[in-house]
C-alpha cells in the first residue's frame, strides 16, 4: 500500500489581474511538506502577488490555492493567517509595543495570550536576548527588528512561513547570516518555506527549490542544482548569470 503525503500547497490555474494588469497568470504548482522554496524573478513579475494568494491579502480571481487540503478561500482569514506565518520587508513593527507585545500581537488578536516563557523561547528560536522582549522597536537594528518580525510569523506555530523580500534592507553580512538561521529554522522546525528575492544567489544558496516568474507566469521549476547545470531555459539563466559572473570576477582578482 502506498500512502501518498498530503500537499503543503497546490496552486491550480490561479490568476490575478489589476485592471488591464495580468500580475498572476495560469499558475498550477504542487509543493511538498518541507520544502525551502525561493520565487525569484525581475521587478512586477508577479512573485509578491503569487505569494499574497495564500493568505489572500489579494485574492485570486480564477483558480484556486489549496492549504493542506483546504482551498484558502472557503477559510476564515482569521484562521487562515494564523495558520500562515508572513514576514516581509518592511516588517510593521508596532512602534507603541515592546518586542515582546509585537511577538504576541497575532495570538492576542484571536484571543489568546502567550506566555512569558513562550516569547523567550520564540526571541531564542531567532537568536536574541530574552531581555529584548522588554524594548520598543526603534531600540533595535534593522537586523534585529527582521528576526523579531520571523519571530512573529513564527508565534502561533504555523506550518507554512511565506517571506517577502525578507532581507532586503539589511547589509550583506547580516543578511547572509540571517538568511543561514532562517533555513536552519525552516529544517529544525520542519516548515514548508516560500521566500520571495530578487537575489539569485540567495535563491541558490537557500532554497530546495527555485520558481522563476515572468509576465505573471512560471517559467522555471528547478532544483539549485539543475539552474546551475544550465537547466531552466533563458529567463532563469539570464538570472543565474549574475552571480556566476560576480563569482567568476572575485576569482580573477584573487588569482
Ligand atoms: N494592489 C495593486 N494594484 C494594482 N496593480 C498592482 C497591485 N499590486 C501589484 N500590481 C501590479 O501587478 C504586477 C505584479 O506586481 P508584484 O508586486 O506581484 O511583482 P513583484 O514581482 O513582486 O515585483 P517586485 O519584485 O518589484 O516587488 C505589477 O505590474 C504591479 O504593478
Amino acid at each position: 500500500m502506498t500512502t501518498e503525503v498530503q500537499a503543503a500547497l497546490e496552486f491550480r490555474a490561479v490568476g490575478k489581474r489589476y485592471g488591464a494588469v495580468e500580475a498572476v497568470r495560469d499558475v498550477s504548482l504542487t509543493i511538498a511538506p518541507r520544502q525551502f522554496v525561493a520565487l525569484v524573478g525581475a521587478s512586477g513579475s508577479g512573485k509578491s502577488t503569487l505569494l499574497k494568494t495564500i493568505n489572500r491579502l489579494a485574492e485570486a480571481d480564477s483558480g484556486e490555492v489549496v492549504y493542506e487540503g483546504d482551498p484558502v478561500g472557503s477559510l476564515r482569514l482569521s484562521a487562515l493567517r494564523r495558520r500562515v506565518g508572513y514576514v516581509f520587508q518592511s516588517i510593521g513593527l508596532f512602534p507603541h509595543m515592546t518586542v515582546g507585545e509585537n511577538i504576541a500581537i497575532g495570538p492576542r488578536l484571536a484571543g489568546e495570550k502567550l506566555s512569558p516563557a513562550r516569547i523567550v523561547e520564540l526571541l531564542e528560536l531567532v537568536e536574541l536576548d530574552a531581555d529584548m522582549a522588554n524594548r520598543m522597536p526603534d531600540a533595535l537594528s534593522g537586523g534585529q527588528r527582521q528576526r523579531v518580525g520571523v519571530a512573529r510569523a513564527l508565534a502561533a506555530d504555523p506550518h507554512l512561513l511565506l517571506m517577502d523580500e525578507p532581507f532586503g534592507a539589511l547589509d550583506p553580512v547580516t543578511r547572509d547570516a540571517l538568511g543561514g538561521r532562517v533555513r536552519k529554522l525552516h529544517d529544525e522546525l520542519g516548515l514548508t518555506t516560500i521566500m520571495v528575492t530578487h537575489d539569485m544567489a540567495e535563491a541558490l544558496l537557500l532554497a530546495d527549490r527555485v520558481l522563476v516568474m515572468d509576465a505573471g507566469a512560471i517559467v522555471a521549476d528547478e532544483t539549485p542544482q539543475a539552474l546551475l547545470e544550465g537547466r531552466g531555459g533563458a529567463v532563469a539563466q539570464e538570472l543565474v548569470a549574475v552571480p556566476r559572473a560576480q563569482a567568476g570576477r572575485l576569482a580573477e582578482l584573487a588569482r
